[in-house]
């Protein structure tokens, strides 16, 4: 089958330049596809890459949609080369919804009511600035949160932590809470276990520390995880498909946060997920509802993608999304 091919760059900012430990991110650059099958059906896809976090960069990905013809075939589209990993999932997924009738149920609804917020974490603002992010989400619904780490001292941090862990308990009634710090690879080995041995002494409340160390170390994170109860999730290691499948050879049966719209194509994550009953946590790459609709219908077929909240709540650190059908 073919397929009239268009695309569209666009950009959205951070309402404030997002901090991590690899820096700030001021602008989201990515790209919707269209492609228009010979029968006249339409699937809207999305390109959202992160070249600082294991895909290829915006250039890259915008350099390849300018070299593909104005038509392409099924062929083209699942032969798009593994250094390619969002262009993979936002072609794929433009094709999915061209070509399967499939509809999907979805644990994750989109609506924007506070019951819906319940199965999201939200990502707080980094530093300070967490306190107050953490109310204002509390209220739009949020029971998970997600907090960045290694942004400020470290005895700072903790502080902050520990104000934060006391305002979500004295906030919680019978519901569970959970709260994530996210590292980003920021932290020496030393710092790592500082921070576990924290976590552990707060009773539960932290679900996981994600990616402590970094890409390299994940003999060490392996054996961090034999020490302390709080749980360790990978991110940056598994940023894309093939990291994941060689982490997963390597023996780790933690936590995957994974990004969809940068890992690869979505149905071999599917499969990967499905075969190895892997215990995942889908996360944004800070894409357009196109990508969000396409990440959400993946989640909805992995089977045991479930109690885990996705982490998707990030909408309002971003400027007002616009009307993406004004692209063409
Ligand atoms: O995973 C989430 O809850 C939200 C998305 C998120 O935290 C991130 C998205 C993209 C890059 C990073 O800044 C950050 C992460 O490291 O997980
Ligand atoms: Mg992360």
């Amino acid at each position: 089958m073919n397929y009239k091919f268009e695309f569209r760059p666009y950009q959205r900012k951070f309402k404030r330049p997002l901090q991590t430990s690899h820096g700030t991110w001021e602008i989201r650059e990515g790209i919707i596809l269209r492609l228009t099958a010979d029968n006249g059906k339409i699937g809207l896809g999305e390109i959202a890459p992160i070249g600082w976090f294991g895909s290829e960069t915006f250039l890259e990905a915008l350099d390849y949609c300018r070299n593909l013809p104005d038509v392409i075939s099924d062929r083209t589209i699942f032969s798009i080369p593994p250094n390619l990993p969002a262009c993979q999932f936002g072609l794929e997924s433009a094709w999915e919804s061209a070509t399967l009738k499939t509809q999907f149920k979805s644990a994750f609804s989109e609506d924007k009511t506070p019951a819906s917020k319940s199965n999201y974490s939200g990502l707080l603002p980094g530093g300070e600035g967490a306190l107050l992010g953490r109310q204002i989400l509390w209220m739009q619904g949020y029971r998970t949160f997600k907090w960045k780490i290694g942004v400020l001292p470290f005895q700072r941090e903790v502080r902050i932590l520990q104000e934060l862990v006391l305002a979500l308990q004295e906030a919680t009634g019978d519901q569970s809470v959970f709260l994530r710090l996210d590292a980003n690879g920021g932290l020496s080995l030393t710092e790592a276990e500082e921070w576990l041995q924290i976590c552990d002494q707060l009773g539960g409340i932290i679900e996981y520390l994600e990616q402590p160390l970094s890409v390299t170390e994940l003999e060490a994170m392996m054996e961090l995880g034999t020490r302390f109860s709080t749980a360790i999730a990978l991110d940056e290691s598994v940023a894309t498909l093939p990291q994941m499948q060689s982490v997963y050879r390597q023996g780790w049966r933690g936590i995957y946060v994974i990004k969809p719209c940068i890992a690869g194509s979505p149905s071999e994550l599917r499969q990967f997920c499905n075969l190895n009953k892997i215990d995942a946590v889908f996360s944004s790459v800070f894409e357009t509802e196109i990508g969000r609709k396409s990440v959400l219908k993946l989640a909805a077929t992995i089977q045991n993608y479930c109690p885990r909240a996705i982490g998707f709540g990030v909408d309002h650190l971003l400027e007002a999304e616009k009307d993406l059908e004004l692209l063409w």
